[in-house]
């Protein structure tokens, strides 16, 4: 058998990373049968053995970075082939693949990039103070009434890190200093219009270096600590970073 380990830096969100890696499929012409499929996390798809024995397993998982999405892939297959002929051929077949893999891993990291120019991406600030974390209710709009993280949208050409930094002291009128990244989560498409699911929100954590929150767009803001944080009415994309945040808080 062989067995083929890649990983791809891609600078486009977990959305467009994944969709754009199923639309390319792969380099070689045997289809395979998905078997596992966790839009945008991971995918596994596998072929044969088929009247040829030949046999292959394709997985990719799909990580959130700070710096884009890094998508680790493991490919394991043989020809079925026994002996020392076979080994011969399984490592034939594998560096063939190994070279057209990486071929492609190219170009999928360049159209991958390409399309994330037309894909909304939005930031949002969990500020700490101590062992709590600022939240935000939305006013007006669909998710009125709702908690969110203090951000918005990314403008074209802006780094995230930039944008964080603008919308807090837009909304909040305070300078803020990013810190870690805590993670990125789907959206409905509400804001960004298009298929659900085709922007995300990436968190970092941050601290406010000057200047006191005031709610210059919301309806009003909380300080609150890692117990009350189950009890609020988030706008529901947000619920999957509750435990980053927590452990954020443990930590602070
Ligand atoms: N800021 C923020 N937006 C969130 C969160 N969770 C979530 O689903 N969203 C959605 C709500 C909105 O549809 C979108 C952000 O858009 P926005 O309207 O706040 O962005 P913006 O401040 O740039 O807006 P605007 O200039 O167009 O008025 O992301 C969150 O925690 N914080």
């Amino acid at each position: 058998m062989f067995r083929l380990r890649f990983t791809t830096l891609v600078e486009a969100p977990l959305t467009v990373a994944f969709d754009v890696a199923r639309t390319l499929g792969r380099p070689w012409p045997a289809p395979l049968t998905e078997v596992e499929s966790e839009r945008p996390y991971c995918d596994v798809h596998v072929a044969g053995p088929g009247a040829g024995r030949r046999w292959v397993t394709h997985a990719r998982r799909f990580t959130a970075t700070p710096e884009g999405t890094r998508v680790d892939e493991r490919i394991d297959g043989g020809t079925g082939l026994p002996g020392p002929l076979g080994a011969v051929a399984d490592r034939l077949l594998g560096r063939r693949l190994e070279r057209a893999m990486r071929t492609h891993l190219d170009a999928y990291a360049a159209a991958a990039r390409s399309r994330a120019h037309g894909v909304v991406q939005v930031v949002g600030a969990a500020l700490v103070d101590g062992d709590r974390v600022l939240v935000a209710q939305r006013s007006g709009g669909p998710y009125d009434g709702c908690w969110e993280f203090p951000g918005g949208k990314v403008d074209p050409g802006e780094s995230d890190l930039a944008a964080l930094v603008r919308e807090c002291t837009e909304e909040l009128g305070v300078v803020v200093e990013p810190g870690d990244f805590l993670g990125e989560v789907p959206l409905d498409g509400v804001v960004a219009g298009g298929p659900r699911g085709a922007s995300t929100m990436r968190v970092w954590s941050g601290r406010v270096v000057s200047g006191e929150p005031v709610a210059h767009e919301h309806a009003a803001l909380r300080w609150v600590g890692a117990d009350e944080l189950d009890g609020i009415d988030w706008i529901a994309a947000d619920r999957p970073l509750l435990p980053a945040v927590r452990d954020l808080l443990s930590r602070s």
